[in-house]
């Protein structure tokens, strides 16, 4: 057997990392020369420009540019050297395939190595199909599956290393599964600025996703800190593998819920040696849809106004538009305008005519389009059919006239119009209400999106053939059968129906699955994050009993009264101070609303470096002391966390307890709450049954 013993494994490590070195210097030495060869070429096509002939130029540039695309992969190459330079490879799996006599040692890194022969893999890329048995299977019978099938046999021997720079840390000799030490030694480290790649310790249920390839839309409930977003990044590498040729990351696409949430989590991809893929936020895509109709309040703002004040109207309207019923009911409208909004009559332009009843005739032949196109193609062949009194095709002003009176045959003359209709069909016109003058409630932005493809049509996302939606509870059944008509392409959906930020349209797994029927769910139900203390504590607000905290224990949360604001704040600070001495490195002030996180931060800014206010304008994701919401906390993690003012007047209803379930979750290793006044009654004192 190839490195039986520690020590073999250690002299193996060193081993590899020399080899790496070299490839390493060589890789760069072809990075330099290959920079040297586009200035030469470069210059001698601008010293010897005026004779050169336009065929000779043309091929000078195609060299270059050749140049340079063998330069940008040569880059490549090197940062994926560099990485395993720095940690060869972390696992390994001895495979004796059935029938065969001796095992074969695979080693697992972040990306493959090939000998100097160029064909001998000495290292596999976690993504590669016998990598898969690292995360599927202990010591016994195993199989992958390989291009030509699978292939059966036994593990005889799974190893995990961590190596450093060259240097071999330990090795765990594992039988079972990716071994719990390793796990514990990962989620026990102190975050660094943003989100890490998890491959050494990918987990059985969490691999399965990851290798997912049947599924066209898959389905990921899992609770907090389970790991749903690293499993999604995770996958999206895994696909950009398994299809590369057909599937780059300019074909990929998250809906993100905020610009910070799309920094955090944009070091993931590179690291994994891949490209970044597209984001967008879906209010993104609205503004854009819905450009010239009308402006919107956002998500962001409806939750502020939510959370400023109860208004059972507002409540009334958001909710009935958050289900999977609401968007029955507009299709049932729009079925019914397709039936009675059409009222065609003769038209007289200049002496010529065209019926009603041939109108309606051609109206009728052109169902299927959208119904500006539709009245557009009713008066064009309407026009087309018509001669004037030479005998000749209608003149482009006369066409115009058609059109015109076409047009008003439409019972709504414009997109709003037609949505205001809707609700006056239903009987119900007081679900519909302006935010502001010419601005919708964020809720009816998205019925709007749905109704324009019926009124004008819209161009679907062809481009896109993964879409990722990070945070699925936060988006109402119409937000998705918009995204369902935009993108048709394989999805993968991801959330926690427990951290919805605004409950009145909140979606459930049920909920989403009504418009995905065909969808695959999975879920995930362990808890990575946070220590056994916190999870514990945290689910006190949340009932769901499924959830399995991971065994790794720390401090109690702490719960700190105080008399008032001045001395909450004052043991806001001196929990700060502990931090700084502390080897934590990220800290996370997580309040209810951001009012609050305005209020901290200007009573802390002066006291503390390293010291930032989060908002949504904020565009980057930092290490130090964050001072935020718990909205826009949602999907980040911090070594420790503070969430001050949890009194009863500030955490009391469904919303609350919601927002202060995000605030909690976000704590990795330590967690402290404060209050002046009686503690919210929705917590109970950290350790209290
Ligand atoms: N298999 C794993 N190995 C090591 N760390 C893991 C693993 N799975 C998850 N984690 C860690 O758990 C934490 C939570 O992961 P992630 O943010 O992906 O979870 P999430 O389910 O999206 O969380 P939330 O919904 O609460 O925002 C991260 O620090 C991640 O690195």
């Amino acid at each position: 057997m190839l490195n039986q013993s520690e020590a073999d494994e250690r002299r193996y490590a060193e081993a590899m990392t020399d080899k790496l070195g070299r490839a390493l210097e060589d890789i760069r030495g072809k990075i330099s020369a290959s920079y040297r060869d586009v200035i030469e070429a470069k210059k001698y096509m601008w010293e010897n420009i005026s004779q050169l002939d336009p065929a000779e130029r043309a091929a000078n540039k195609v060299d270059i540019s050749l140049q340079i695309d063998s330069g940008e992969k040569a880059i490549d190459k090197e940062r994926k050297l560099h990485k395993l330079y720095q940690s060869p490879y972390f696992g390994r799996v001895d495979f004796r395939e059935n029938g065969l006599n001796e095992a074969d040692a695979y080693y697992i890194g972040i990306h493959s190595f090939a000998g100097t022969d160029g064909h001998t893999n000495l290292i596999y890329d976690w993504r590669s199909p016998v990598a898969s048995m690292f995360y599927d299977f202990g010591v016994g019978p195993a199989y992958f599956t390989a291009p030509l099938g699978r292939i059966e046999g036994e593990l005889t021997v799974k190893r995990q290393y961590k190596i450093r720079d060259g240097r071999m840390e330990y090795m765990i000799e594992s039988s079972i599964n990716i071994d719990d030490d390793v796990l514990q030694k990962e989620l026990s480290s102190t975050t660094d600025e943003k989100m890490k790649n998890i491959v050494a310790t990918i987990q059985k249920e969490q691999n399965v996703i990851i290798r997912n390839e049947t599924s066209d839309e898959l389905i990921i409930q899992g609770v907090a800190g389970s790991g749903k977003t690293s499993v999604a990044l995770h996958r999206i590498a895994f696909l950009l593998y398994r299809y590369k040729g057909t599937l780059t990351s300019r074909n990929v696409l998250i809906i993100s819920p905020n610009n910070v949430f799309s920094d955090y989590i944009s070091s993931v991809l590179p690291e994994l040696g891949e490209e970044n893929m597209m984001e967008m936020r879906l209010e993104e895509l609205a503004e854009a849809e819905l450009k010239g109709v009308a402006g919107f309040q956002t998500f962001y703002e409806q939750v502020t106004v939510l959370m400023d004040q109860e208004d059972p109207g507002m409540i009334e309207r958001i909710r009935f538009k958050a289900t999977a019923d609401f968007i029955r009911k507009l299709d049932e409208f729009v079925a019914y305008a397709e039936q009675h909004y059409f009222a065609p009559e003769d038209v007289q332009v200049d002496g010529l005519r065209i019926s009603a009843a041939e109108l309606r005739a051609i109206y009728d032949g052109t169902r299927r389009m959208p119904v500006l196109s539709r009245l557009e193609r009713t008066a064009n062949q309407a026009a087309a059919n018509l001669r004037d009194e030479d005998g000749q095709r209608l003149s482009a002003p006369r066409i115009r006239k058609i059109k015109t009176a076409v047009k008003k045959m439409f019972r709504a003359s414009t997109l709003l119009a037609l949505y205001k209709d809707f609700y006056d069909w239903l009987g119900r016109p007081e679900l519909l209400c302006m935010a502001g003058p010419k601005k919708l409630e964020y809720s009816d932005v998205f019925p709007l999106v749905y109704l324009k493809m019926y009124w004008e049509g819209t161009a679907p996302f062809d481009f896109v053939k993964h879409l990722i939606v990070d945070e699925m509870q936060d988006y109402t059944p119409i937000q998705y059968a918009v995204l369902s008509r935009l993108f048709n392409c394989r999805k993968t959906i991801l959330g926690d129906a427990s951290q919805s930020v605004n409950p009145y349209s909140s979606s459930s797994l049920a909920e989403i699955k009504k418009v995905f029927p065909n969808a695959d769910t999975v879920e995930l139900l362990k808890s990575y994050r946070s220590t056994y203390e916190i999870t514990t504590f945290a689910q006190q607000l949340k009932d769901n009993s499924s959830v399995v905290p991971i065994e790794r224990h720390g401090e109690l949360p702490r719960m700190v009264a105080c008399e008032d604001k001045e001395e909450e704040m004052e043991r806001i600070r001196s929990v700060l101070r502990e931090f700084v001495h502390s080897e934590s490195r990220s800290m996370g002030i997580v309040c209810k609303t951001k009012a609050q996180a305005d209020e901290v931060y200007q009573s802390l800014r002066d006291a503390f470096d390293n010291l930032y206010l989060l908002d949504f304008d904020s565009e980057e994701f930092r290490e130090g002391i964050i001072i935020t919401s718990a909205h826009l906390a949602k999907g980040l993690e911090f070594d420790e966390v503070i969430v001050p003012f949890v009194n009863s007047e500030v955490y009391r209803n469904e919303m609350d307890r919601s927002l202060l379930y995000i605030a909690c979750t976000r704590a990795m290793h330590k967690l402290t709450l404060t209050h002046s006044g009686a503690r919210t009654p929705l917590l109970k004192e950290p350790g209290e049954h």
